[in-house]
Order: C-alpha cells, then sequence, then structure tokens
C-alpha cells in the first residue's frame, strides 16, 4: 500500500489553535489541490481526535474529479477511514454519511456497545491490534486486504506521528500558511511521543508558492541518526 500524508501548518508549525477547532490555513488554490488528492486516493484517514474536532466529510467536491472517478469505475468519494481505539466516533458524525464507505477502526478492548452503535450508524468496523489501542501496521494490512492501494492521511498530529513511527509513510506534503497560531499545547503536524535518536529522513521533491503559502513535498527515505 502507498501510503501520503498531507496537511496543512501554520508558520510556525501548527494544525490549529490550542483550542483545537479547525482553522481555515489554505487558500482556495490549495482546498483544491487537496481535492484532487482525495480524488487520486482509495481512502482518506483520519484521527478520532479529528473527528471529534472538526466533523469533517472528507469527501471529493469537485463534480469533474466525482465524474472521473466514477468513469473509472469508482465510487465518486473514496473511502473514510477513522483510526478509533475505543470507538469514540459519534452516531451522527458527518464522516458516517452515506456519501462513501466509513471504516472506524477499533482496538480488540473497544466496548461492544459502542462496535454495535457505530455499525447502526452506517460504519464498517475493523478491528486492528491485540489491546486497547490501534496497531496501524494491523490497520493497513485489513485495509489493503479491502482494496484499498492508495491511503491518504490527513491527520491529526498524533496520528501522522504513529504513521512515521510505524515506517508506513511514502510522502509526505506540507501546506504552510502565511499565519502564526502558537500556543504550546496547538496540535503540530507531528505530536505523539516525538523521534530523539532516530527521525524520519525525508527527502525534498517540491518547493512552489499557493495562494500566500508554499506547498513542500518530501519523499521518505528511512530513519536517520539525529548527531549527523
Ligand atoms: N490543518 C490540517 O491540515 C489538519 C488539522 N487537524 C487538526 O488536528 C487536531 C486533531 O489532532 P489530534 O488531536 O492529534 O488527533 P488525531 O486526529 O491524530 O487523533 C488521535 C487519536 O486517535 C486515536 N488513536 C487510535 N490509535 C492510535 C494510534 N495508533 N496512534 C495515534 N492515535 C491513535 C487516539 O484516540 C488519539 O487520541 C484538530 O485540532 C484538527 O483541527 C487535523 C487534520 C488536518
Ligand atoms: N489541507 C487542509 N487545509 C486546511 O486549512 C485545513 N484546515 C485542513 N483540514 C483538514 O480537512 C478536514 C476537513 O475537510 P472537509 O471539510 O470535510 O472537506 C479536516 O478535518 C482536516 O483533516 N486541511
Amino acid at each position: 500500500m502507498e501510503v501520503f500524508v498531507n496537511a496543512a501548518v501554520s508558520a510556525d508549525g501548527k494544525l490549529s489553535t490550542r483550542r483545537r477547532e479547525q482553522v481555515r490555513i489554505s487558500g482556495p488554490d490549495d482546498f483544491a489541490r487537496v481535492d484532487r488528492l482525495r480524488a487520486d486516493a482509495d481512502a482518506v484517514l483520519v484521527g478520532v481526535g479529528t473527528v471529534l474536532a472538526d466533523d469533517p466529510r472528507l469527501t471529493v467536491d469537485d463534480p469533474s474529479l466525482r465524474a472521473a472517478r466514477t468513469d473509472r469505475g469508482d465510487p465518486a468519494t473514496p473511502a473514510r477511514v477513522v483510526v478509533d481505539s475505543t470507538g469514540r466516533t459519534p452516531a451522527d458524525a458527518r464522516i458516517l454519511d452515506d456519501a462513501a464507505t466509513t471504516y472506524v477502526v477499533v482496538a480488540s478492548a473497544a466496548p461492544d456497545s459502542r462496535r454495535r452503535a457505530l455499525d447502526r450508524a452506517g460504519a464498517e468496523v475493523v478491528v486492528a491490534g491485540d489491546d486497547d489501542r490501534v496497531a496501524l501496521d494491523d490497520a493497513f494490512s485489513a485495509l489493503s486486504a479491502r482494496g484499498i492501494d492508495r491511503l491518504m492521511v490527513e491527520g491529526g498530529g498524533e496520528i501522522i506521528f504513529s504513521c512515521f513511527a510505524a515506517g508506513l509513510v511514502d510522502e509526505l506534503s506540507v501546506y504552510v500558511g502565511s499565519l502564526v497560531l502558537g500556543g504550546r499545547d496547538a496540535p503540530t503536524l507531528v505530536d505523539g511521543d516525538g523521534f530523539v535518536e532516530s527521525v524520519p529522513d525525508l527527502r525534498l521533491e517540491e518547493v512552489r508558492r499557493v495562494d500566500d503559502g508554499v506547498l513542500l513535498e518530501y519523499g521518505v527515505d528511512g530513519w536517520v541518526e539525529t548527531d549527523r
């Protein structure tokens, strides 16, 4: 499976404010680029933190992109994936609408009542990992078995960290908007525990001005020691 991460950050590297409310960082051209990235994916993945904060739909909006997908036999919008260890996704979350299949990936310890509620709300519940936290390598294998070959990860910072930590990321694109959000508790592009001795090694492929910001595109080359 090919995995690419795309997110928008402020000039100081934040995904959002300390209130964790969705912030419009991208301009119209960047949102159009994101729509094209979604249209090229078999599924778009977020962590449950993003679902609770933003209530996203993660659909393809441009009618011509939707038509191109259906012309080649794909659903108009890629599948949506929520990584949600305990099944906290609300039954009325917009990501569970009928625009596309939505996989909610839970850990084996997720309560049966939550699994049943998600199933009733229209989610396809997938169990990955054998304890109380979703294991992403198992989750991605399960998604691959369901025909997902190209997976777009939109965030947030916790899930992006876990994707890098598991060595699952092939490409990273970051849109850096011209604003400063600040806040020691505001989410950043990569949160989690952070890397110390060995860190993901990026290869810069492209730098381009988009709207009033900069798009950075990287390949991921494995790991590098920090004392280089
Ligand atoms: N500017 C942008 O492009 C984007 C911004 N955001 C922002 O990011 C914030 C949400 O990000 P986060 O709080 O970091 O939440 P997140 O969306 O990364 O979800 C993290 C949650 O997923 C669950 N989880 C299950 N298994 C996990 C695993 N193996 N690794 C990590 N998490 C796992 C946990 O409950 C964890 O708290 C919001 O403020 C949202 O607005 C989110 C996406 C894109
Ligand atoms: N690329 C990008 N730029 C921004 O400025 C953003 N705030 C985000 N946020 C992400 O988009 C999701 C919402 O998408 P829909 O409104 O459902 O289409 C949000 O949940 C973040 O993942 N992305």
